[in-house]
């Protein structure tokens, strides 16, 4: 039985211009200990298809789902009660903005501690002893007095580690990485991919990876769901998608890789859009 499994995953905006649909029914399934990486490029609903999960889309988003299943519990019937106790504690998201996500008006040890209060029900040193290990298995040095520091007194890198702390204080048995590195210098992307890689490994946790680069989807992925326009366009494990892309976007996107350059300019996704159409490589 998969971890975590969605059927028919429909997300649609209320706006101006009337209903716009982000993520047009898409099914996927993480087993337990396996990484499943979501890619695309921007806007093509990878970011919107696991806030639905979490119950983070604003009221304008309409969310419906054939299925939605996370170990052995049927999200869709839970009440929002229940749903909160899960989401959190079980799965668990980092995103893209590391100085955003945290609160810039409490210290970090404040809002790691509150995670476990509301989710673990701990007293108040068992607390801050946790809070401090965390922060240890994250590679923060001096944890104690870095627990007192405001998120502005500390870089995105550091930032993004006490995220993963907080993320996965509860044992979380699900973590969701939304491009959990863009936003870093690129000396620390790998840093904290690693750190992360290694965290799941010792945890054995399952993880969907969030992103728009194919070099981290190399690096951290067993499966992976290719996206486009909120439709999935094709699934394979990590080998068969780089050896043998079954989609035409799924080539666009890997031809667009660096390495595969054939020419002096890199070639373009929307450069070959003009030559027709991407077409899905699997049932939705
Ligand atoms: N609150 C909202 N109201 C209306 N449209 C939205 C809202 N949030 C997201 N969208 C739209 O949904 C589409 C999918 O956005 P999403 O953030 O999931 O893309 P993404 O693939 O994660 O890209 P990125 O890597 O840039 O975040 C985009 O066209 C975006 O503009």
């Amino acid at each position: 039985m998969a971890l975590f499994e969605i059927e028919n995953l429909i997300v649609e905006f209320d706006t101006a211009s009337g209903p716009f649909r982000a993520v047009d029914g898409v099914s996927l399934k993480v087993d337990e200990r396996e990484v499943l990486a979501i890619v695309g490029e921007s806007g093509s609903g990878k970011s919107v298809s696991m806030l639905a999960v979490m119950g983070l889309l604003p009221w304008t988003a309409k969310v419906s789902a054939d299925k939605a299943v996370f170990d052995g519990k049927d999200l869709l019937s839970l009440d929002p009660a229940e749903r909160r106790r899960i989401i959190g504690r079980d799965v668990a998201m980092i995103f893209q903005e590391p100085m955003a996500s945290l609160n810039p008006c409490f210290t970090v040890g404040y809002q790691i501690e509150e995670t476990l209060r509301f989710h673990l029900h701990m007293g108040r040193k068992e607390r801050h002893a946790r809070a401090i290990e965390l922060l240890t298995l994250v590679g923060i040095s001096d944890p104690e007095e870095r627990l007192s520091s405001y998120p502005h007194q500390m870089s995105g890198g550091q930032c993004q580690r006490v995220m993963i702390a907080m993320a996965i204080s509860c044992n979380p048995k699900l973590l969701i990485a939304d491009e959990p590195t863009t936003a870093l210098d690129v000396t620390i992307q790998k840093q904290i991919l690693d750190l992360l890689m290694e965290l799941q490994a010792e945890n054995g946790m399952g993880m969907i990876m969030i992103t728009h680069n194919m070099g981290v989807v190399a690096e951290t992925a067993d499966r992976v769901v290719v996206q486009y326009k909120g439709r999935k366009m094709e699934e394979a494990d990590v080998l068969s998608l780089f050896e043998n892309p079954k989609s035409n976007y799924t080539r666009a996107l890997l031809a667009a890789l660096p390495d595969n350059a054939t020419g002096d300019r890199l070639p373009t996704i929307s450069g070959m859009m003009e030559e027709g159409g991407f077409t899905p490589a699997v049932a939705q």
